[in-house]
């Protein structure tokens, strides 16, 4: 692509968005090379169609009105200042429906009411002071992980990092989340199936243009994963009624939650939300911390700028306490999330007719973007746009507004802050342990699932410090 430094500012208008052209995009024969281009290669696809067609592109995708952003501009309206003509896209929130529940976890739900009443009641433990206070809970969850990666450093066999990581997160959230340690088998069990739930939420979402009832690959693996998990979750909830606890943890919060009318939240409902504070916490966090070790694992004079910033805590267990003094272990975390992608995609769905751009959004299309192509576009991140580079997040002039991992607006990532600490802590105990050697020739590669994994994981060769 060649690097254009400036974006061109979409157009404004005054017109009524009837008045207005559907947004440019492949017709008549161009549509199927498109289409197959986008099937082939969903992360770059989309920028080779913007150098043809723009920043609003209607997608060639038979049976749904999709319509690919590429400015942040754009994005913006649809996140904050158009929002009320926004919804959470049917494109995830069926594909996030636990199969046989009745409820649906209020993040999904397209009513503000039901989104709002959930968001109100657990943002106060998802604070920078809330969080704080968990500060012992992280550690202890996070140096037991990274401390139970040493074996493999004494035996000189590589580890494979990501799937360690999705277990770190896991422990941390519940730890965090429910007051509750996973044990070994517990901890195996619920990666995979979680693992088997993601995949087939992967596909759903991959074919969702497809009539429902088709039948499609992984579904039956991950409606049994959605059975164990909810079995799973019934038990933490009977554990806890069983052996009440004063602590404020999520798990209390949504017990002792009610309705406008009194009454409690039904067990389902409590074990839905539960579920996606699960999925959405762990997954997310865990390919970005994965990106992180692998790129610094490719980069060693970067990975030694962050011991050396981790080496001035002198050697203390590191704690939310520590952020401030780790800003360059932080800028190497927003700057692999921001090569990963994090979200595959990020629909919303047009509840009215809108205007984005100069053309008209009509009510029904689901409007995303991908935020590989976004996070990768020369005209706001430069000509290196593609190198790995944190200095960038500490220069004091990243483009906010094309960076999108967490979202932005009312509805921006619950989780942010703690993904943080979780991401920063984690970063710097491992490496007062260890130096971490990628095998030779190794190419990190995107891995097709809701949040972007590193394919074939991230096999590092650790060596104790
Ligand atoms: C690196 C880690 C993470 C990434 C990249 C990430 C990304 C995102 C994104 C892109 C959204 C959608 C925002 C929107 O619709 O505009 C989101 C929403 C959400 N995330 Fe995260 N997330 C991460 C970690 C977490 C964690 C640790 C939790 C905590 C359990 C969490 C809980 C949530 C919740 C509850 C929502 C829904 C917010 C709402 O609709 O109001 N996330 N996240």
């Amino acid at each position: 692509m060649s690097p254009t430094l400036h974006a061109p500012t979409p157009t404004p208008t005054t017109l009524a968005p009837s008045a207005l052209p559907l947004p440019p995009g492949p017709r008549g024969p161009a549509r199927l090379p498109a289409l197959l281009r986008l099937i082939r290669d969903p992360w770059f696809g989309p920028a080779a169609l913007q150098r043809r067609y723009g920043d609003v592109i209607r997608l060639p995708v038979p049976f749904a009105e999709l319509i690919l952003l590429g400015h942040p501009d754009q994005i913006a309206q649809v996140n904050v200042a158009h929002r009320e003509r926004y919804g959470r896209a049917a494109m995830v929130t069926d594909t996030m429906r636990v199969q046989g529940s009745p409820h649906h976890a209020s993040w999904f739900e397209d009513d503000d009411g039901e989104w709002a009443r959930g968001r109100k009641l657990l943002q106060p433990h998802f604070t920078q002071k809330a969080l704080a206070e968990l500060g012992g809970l992280f550690t202890e969850a996070i140096v037991e992980q990274v401390d139970g990666w040493g074996a493999a450093a004494d035996r000189g066999a590589p580890l494979e990092l990501h799937e360690q990581l999705k277990a770190l997160a896991l422990a941390v959230l519940y730890n965090a989340m429910f007051s509750r340690r996973i044990g070994p088998d517990e901890m195996h069990r619920l990666l995979t199936t979680l693992d088997d739930r993601m995949v087939a939420t992967t596909v759903r979402t991959a074919t969702f243009p497809l009539p429902g009832w088709l039948p499609r690959p992984r579904q039956a693996a991950g409606a049994r994963g959605d059975d164990w998990l909810d079995h799973h979750l019934a038990e933490l909830v009977a554990d806890r009624r069983a052996a009440p606890t004063d602590v404020t943890d999520v798990l209390n919060v949504l017990l002792d939650a009610r309705y406008g009318d009194g009454t409690p939240l039904e067990d389902h409902k409590i074990r839905t939300e539960m579920l996606f504070l699960v999925i959405g916490g762990h997954e997310t966090t865990a390919a970005g911390m994965a990106w992180t070790f692998a790129l610094l694992a490719q980069h060693p004079q970067i990975a030694e700028r962050v011991r050396e910033e981790v080496d001035a805590l002198g050697g203390a267990a590191v704690g939310p306490e520590h952020l401030g003094r780790l800003p360059f272990a932080r800028a190497c975390f927003d700057e692999a999330s921001r090569l990963q992608g994090s979200l595959v995609i990020n629909p919303k769905l047009a509840l009215e007719d809108d205007e984005l751009g100069g053309y008209r959004i009509p009510r029904g299309a689901t409007v995303l973007w991908s935020n590989v192509t976004l996070h990768r576009d020369p005209r706001f991140w430069g000509a290196d746009a593609d190198r790995f580079r944190p200095d960038r997040w500490l220069e004091g002039n990243a483009p906010a507004a094309a960076f999108q991992a967490f979202g932005r607006g009312p509805r921006m990532c619950l989780g942010k802050r703690l993904a943080y600490i979780e991401a920063v802590c984690t970063l710097a105990t491992a490496f007062q342990r260890y130096r971490f050697a990628p095998p030779p020739n190794w190419e990190i590669r995107h891995q097709y699932r809701m949040s972007m994994g590193v394919r074939g994981g991230v096999p590092l060769r650790l060596a104790r410090r």
